[in-house]
């Protein structure tokens, strides 16, 4: 996609009167463009203006960067935020039928288990886990996240899950968006200082593991025992590696079990926050009611059916490792989802487009896990901020080679 800004303070040609046009043509080069008119008498098609052009560099790819642990959420977030931009995101056409790749008109999401440099069975001989650095690439990661930024194809390799083996690499071209999920999006600076917003969702332990055991146990299998131990064994590179990349996030989406059940270990009701940075070019913070001030509010009444044990929201400035933040919480879940308009009108900056833009997203995916509490709406609300900050980017740089002769 190029760029291209036209120059109009010529002043049009003297010598040439304008005929009363019945049509007027744009014809354009890499240098010039022209505008034409055809004479309502004659018929005969004239030129008369002529414009300098100037077409800037291919436009280069916005990179965004999620960062979880396996299971926490990772696929169903990238769902909602494809949905955002319209269209559906599908692995490559023709492709590996184990890609981990999902490509949609604006957005390609490459899952970053693709650097994987140790295959399954070399983790296992070198003793190390798939969280560890010396099981991934990180050299090629960021050159190939380089130049798909830089507007240069790559061929990215693929891990494959079902074999657990290092599949033949596929073709990557340069997206409007390149979503970088995985472990480690922003655990290598030289890969970090590339990406343009950075979310990390920030599962707690005890949610965790009761997700886990749904998927895993209901839906692949596995017993209860190899799911401890499988957590236990992640959990010290867990915390040495992946945990400490949320100081870097643009964005944190962090959840925890219930404040509003005593001594709740079911993990079925959550308390979802969202921390956001302040001072992030295009990225203007969510507020409730009133920016920057501190609120509690218990929305349930008139216009939000809420069963036990109801809903809370909070907002408010707070610090996190160091740096200002806004955080949005919510407690509790949704009864029922149309009723969410009320809880969206009394959110500013969330981004959307018309009036009931969240709302009727949520509604769209009700089936999405997480659709009834916190994780699912800020997923949905940072889906638009990301929409957001993509179009202030391309609009950015579609006026810097205008600006730079302004000057
Ligand atoms: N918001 C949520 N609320 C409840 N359960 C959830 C939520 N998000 C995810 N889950 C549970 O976690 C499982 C994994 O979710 P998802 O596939 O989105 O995670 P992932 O990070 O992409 O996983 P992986 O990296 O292992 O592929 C889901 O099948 C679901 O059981
Ligand atoms: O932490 C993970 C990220 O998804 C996986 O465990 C890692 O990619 C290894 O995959 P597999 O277990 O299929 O060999």
């Amino acid at each position: 996609m190029a760029i291209c800004t036209v120059y109009t303070s010529h002043s049009l040609n003297s010598t040439c009167s304008i005929p009363t046009p019945t049509k007027t043509y744009l014809g354009f080069n890499q240098k010039q463009v022209i505008f034409f008119t055809t004479s309502k008498k004659s018929n005969r098609r004239s030129s008369i203006y002529s414009s300098e052009i100037s077409c800037s560099a291919e436009a280069k790819t916005v990179v965004i960067g999620l960062a979880a642990d396996s299971g926490c959420g990772k696929s169903t977030f990238m769902r909602r935020l494809t949905s955002v931009f319209g269209g559906a995101a599908e692995p490559p056409k023709g492709g590996n039928p184990d890609s981990n790749t999902l490509i949609s008109d604006t957005t390609t999401v490459i899952c970053l288990d693709d650097y994987h440099s140790l295959d399954r069975t070399g983790r296992k001989v070198n003793g190390v886990t798939a969280l560890d650095p010396k099981a991934n690439d990180f050299d090629l990661m960021y050159e190939q996240v380089k130049a798909i930024k830089d507007g240069t194809p790559v061929q990215k390799p693929i891990y494959n899950h079902v074999s657990g083996l290092l599949d033949p690499p596929e073709l990557i071209n340069p997206p409007k968006i390149l979503v970088i999920e995985g472990l480690h999006p922003m655990y290598d600076a030289r890969v970090r200082d590339l990406l343009d917003f950075s979310i990390y969702l920030d599962i707690s332990n005890e949610v965790k593991f009761a997700w886990k055991i749904q998927r895993d146990m209901a839906e692949r299998g596995h017993s209860l025992e190899s799911i401890k131990a499988s957590i236990e064994a992640r959990k010290p590179d867990f915390d040495a590696y992946i945990d400490p990349q949320k100081q870097y996030a643009d964005a944190v989406i962090e959840v925890l079990p219930t404040q509003l059940i005593p001594d709740d270990n079911e993990g079925k009701v959550l308390r979802v926050r969202l921390i956001m940075k302040e001072g992030v070019k295009y990225f203007n913070p969510v507020y409730l009611f009133d920016e920057g001030s501190t609120i509690d509010w218990i929305p349930c009444g008139r216009k939000l059916t809420c069963s036990y044990p109801g809903i809370k929201f909070s907002y408010g400035p707070d610090s996190y490792y160091g740096n200002e933040v806004s955080v949005l919480e919510m407690d509790g879940q949704f009864d029922r989802l149309d009723e969410l308009i009320y809880v969206e009108s009394h959110l500013s900056n969330i981004s959307t487009k018309f009036y009931g833009e969240v709302t009727q997203q949520m509604l769209k995916h009700a089936d999405f896990p997480g659709s009834s509490n916190g994780t699912g709406l800020f997923q949905t609300i940072v889906g638009l901020k990301i929409r957001d900050l993509f179009e202030q980017l391309i609009a950015d740089k579609a006026a810097a080679p205008l600006q730079a002769t302004k000057a």
